[in-house]
C-alpha cells in the first residue's frame, strides 16, 4: 500500500479519500478551506451523501485517514478541486486546478505520481497541469514523476457504491504514469480500469459521457413538449416506444440540473468551435422552465396574484444539492417582478406571496423553505420539480383541503395520477 495525498476534500476527494484509506493507504486529507478541515476533524462531513459520513469517520478512527493543514509528501497526488464554470465567458476556471498543481509540485519527489480527477477541458493535464508542477519540483513529467488524468463518475445519491463498482478511464501522459494510476485505482476499483492514448483522450471521455446524457435528456424533454401539442402522455408514448430492442429514451422533466451536466458539455467548446447539436441540447433543456409556466397558465389562465408551492428545490430526488436547479430556476422565474413579502437580507431568495418552497432534503436558511402544509396553505397549485421518494407519499386528499385551488403540475411523472385526480385536482405533467 501507498501513501496518497488527497487536494479538496469535497463531494468526490472525500469520499475518495476515505475508500483509499479503507483499503489500507495512508491517507493525507487537504483541503484548502479551514472550516472544511476543521469540521471534518470534528466528525461532520457536512453533505447528504447516504452512508458517506459514516465510512469517513471509520476511515479517521481507523488511523489511515488524516485530515492535514499543509500538503504533504506522498507517493500519490490526487487532485479533486473545483472547475467552476463562467457562464458569461464560456470558460472555465482553472485556478483551483493551479493552484493545486503548484502546492503538489512544492512537495513532489522523484517517483511520485500526480493524478488529476477534476471535470477539465481537453488538454488541460497535458499543457496547463504539466508545466506548472514541473516548474514548481523541477522535476520532468514521465522522466522523473506520474502524471495521469482519471476522470471521476460518480452518481450523488450513491457515491459509495459507485467509486468501488465503476469501470475507471486512465490517461497518462507515458505508459509508466498509466501504470502507476492504474496501480493505485486497482487497489479499490472492481470495475474494469482501461488505459487511454492520454490524459487528452480521458478528459475528453468524461465530458462526452455527460454530453450524451445532457443531449438524451434534451430529447426526452423536446418528445415532451411535441406530445403535449398532440394531446399525448409522453411517458406512456417513451415506455411504448423502449419496448424496442434499439431505442432507449430518458425522461422528461424541468430541465436538468446539478453541477455536471449542465456545464460540462460547454468544456468540449474551449478548443472546439464544432458544436452545433450539444448548445441546442442545452437550449432545449433550459427552456423547460417556460414550458413548466405553460402547464400552470393552461390550469390558472393568469398567474397574477395566485400562489405556486414549488416542491423541490435539490436539482434532482433524493439528493441536498440546489446548483443549477430547475425548481429554484421556476421559483426564479414565478417571483419574476414580484413584490416581496419579506425582503432577503441575507441575499438568498426573496420571499413573494405568490411562491411558496418545499423541500424535504433541502436545510438551505436562505431559501426560506416551509413545510408541506404552510407551502400549500392557500396555493392555487403545486408542482413537483424534483422526484424525491417523500413527494410520491403526499395526500392529495389532504392537500385538496388546504389548497385554495386543487391545481398540479408533475414534472417527473412520480404522482399516481388516478388517485390524484380522484381527490379532484386537475392535473398536468410534463
Ligand atoms: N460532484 C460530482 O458529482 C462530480 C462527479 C464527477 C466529477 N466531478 C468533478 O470533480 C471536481 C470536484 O468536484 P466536487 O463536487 O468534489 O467539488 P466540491 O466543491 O464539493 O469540493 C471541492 C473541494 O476542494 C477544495 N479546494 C479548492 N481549492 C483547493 C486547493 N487548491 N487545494 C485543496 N483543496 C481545494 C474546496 O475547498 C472544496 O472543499 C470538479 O471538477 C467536478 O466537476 C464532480
Ligand atoms: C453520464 C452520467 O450519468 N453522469 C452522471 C452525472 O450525475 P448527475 O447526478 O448530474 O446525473 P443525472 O442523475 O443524470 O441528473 C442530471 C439532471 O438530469 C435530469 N434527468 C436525468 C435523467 C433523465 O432521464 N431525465 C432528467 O431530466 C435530473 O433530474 C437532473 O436534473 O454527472 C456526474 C458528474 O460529472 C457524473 O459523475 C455521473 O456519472
Amino acid at each position: 500500500m501507498s501513501s496518497v495525498c488527497v487536494h479538496g476534500l469535497g463531494y468526490i476527494g472525500l469520499p475518495t479519500a476515505a475508500m483509499l484509506a479503507a483499503h489500507g493507504h495512508d491517507v493525507y486529507g487537504y483541503d484548502a478551506d479551514p472550516v472544511v478541515t476543521r469540521e471534518l476533524r470534528d466528525g461532520d462531513v457536512g453533505l447528504d451523501e447516504p452512508g458517506l459520513e459514516a465510512f469517513v469517520v471509520r476511515a479517521m478512527e481507523s488511523g489511515r485517514l488524516e485530515i492535514v493543514d499543509d500538503v504533504a509528501a506522498a507517493a500519490y497526488h490526487v487532485i479533486c478541486v473545483p472547475t467552476p464554470f463562467d457562464e458569461e465567458t464560456r470558460q472555465p476556471d482553472l485556478d483551483y486546478v493551479a493552484a493545486a498543481a503548484r502546492a503538489v509540485g512544492s512537495v513532489l519527489r522523484a517517483g511520485d505520481t500526480a493524478v488529476l480527477e477534476s471535470t477539465v477541458p481537453p488538454g488541460t493535464t497535458a499543457r496547463h497541469v504539466r508545466p506548472i508542477v514541473e516548474g514548481e519540483s523541477g522535476l520532468v513529467a514521465g522522466r522523473d514523476f506520474g502524471l495521469a488524468h482519471c476522470p471521476e463518475t460518480v452518481l450523488p445519491g450513491d457515491v459509495i457504491a459507485e467509486l468501488r463498482e465503476n469501470d475507471r478511464i486512465v490517461g497518462g501522459i507515458d505508459e509508466r504514469s498509466a501504470t502507476a494510476a492504474v496501480e493505485l485505482y486497482e487497489t479499490f476499483a472492481e470495475g474494469e480500469i482501461r488505459t487511454t492514448a492520454g490524459p487528452t483522450t480521458a478528459e475528453f471521455v468524461k465530458l462526452i459521457q455527460n454530453t450524451a446524457r445532457d443531449v438524451e435528456v434534451a430529447l426526452a424533454n423536446e418528445i415532451a413538449r411535441i406530445a403535449h401539442d398532440y394531446g399525448i402522455d409522453s411517458r406512456e408514448a417513451i415506455e411504448m416506444a423502449n419496448a424496442h430492442p434499439r431505442v432507449d429514451i430518458l425522461q422528461p422533466g424541468p430541465g436538468v440540473g446539478g453541477h455536471c451536466l449542465p456545464i460540462d458539455p460547454w468544456f468540449l467548446g474551449v478548443g472546439s468551435d464544432a458544436l452545433d447539436l450539444v448548445p441546442t441540447a442545452r437550449a432545449v433543456n433550459n427552456g423547460m422552465i417556460g414550458f413548466v409556466v405553460e402547464l400552470l397558465e393552461e390550469l390558472l389562465a393568469d398567474l397574477d396574484g395566485k400562489r405556486v408551492a414549488v416542491f423541490g428545490v435539490a436539482y434532482k430526488g433524493n439528493v441536498d444539492d440546489t446548483r443549477m436547479s430547475p425548481g429554484l430556476e421556476l421559483v426564479r422565474e414565478l417571483q419574476h417582478g414580484q413584490k416581496p413579502s419579506t425582503p432577503a437580507t441575507d441575499g438568498g431568495t426573496p420571499e413573494t406571496p405568490g411562491v411558496a418552497i418545499h423541500d424535504p432534503h433541502v436545510a438551505d436558511p436562505t431559501l426560506r423553505l416551509q413545510d408541506v402544509d404552510d407551502a400549500v396553505t392557500g396555493a392555487d397549485a403545486v408542482v413537483i420539480t424534483a422526484d424525491h421518494d417523500e413527494f410520491t407519499e403526499l395526500d392529495p386528499d389532504r392537500l385538496r383541503g388546504l389548497m385554495a385551488e386543487p391545481n398540479v403540475v408533475d414534472t417527473k411523472g412520480i404522482l399516481d395520477l388516478d388517485r390524484w385526480r380522484t381527490a379532484g385536482f386537475d392535473v398536468r405533467r410534463v
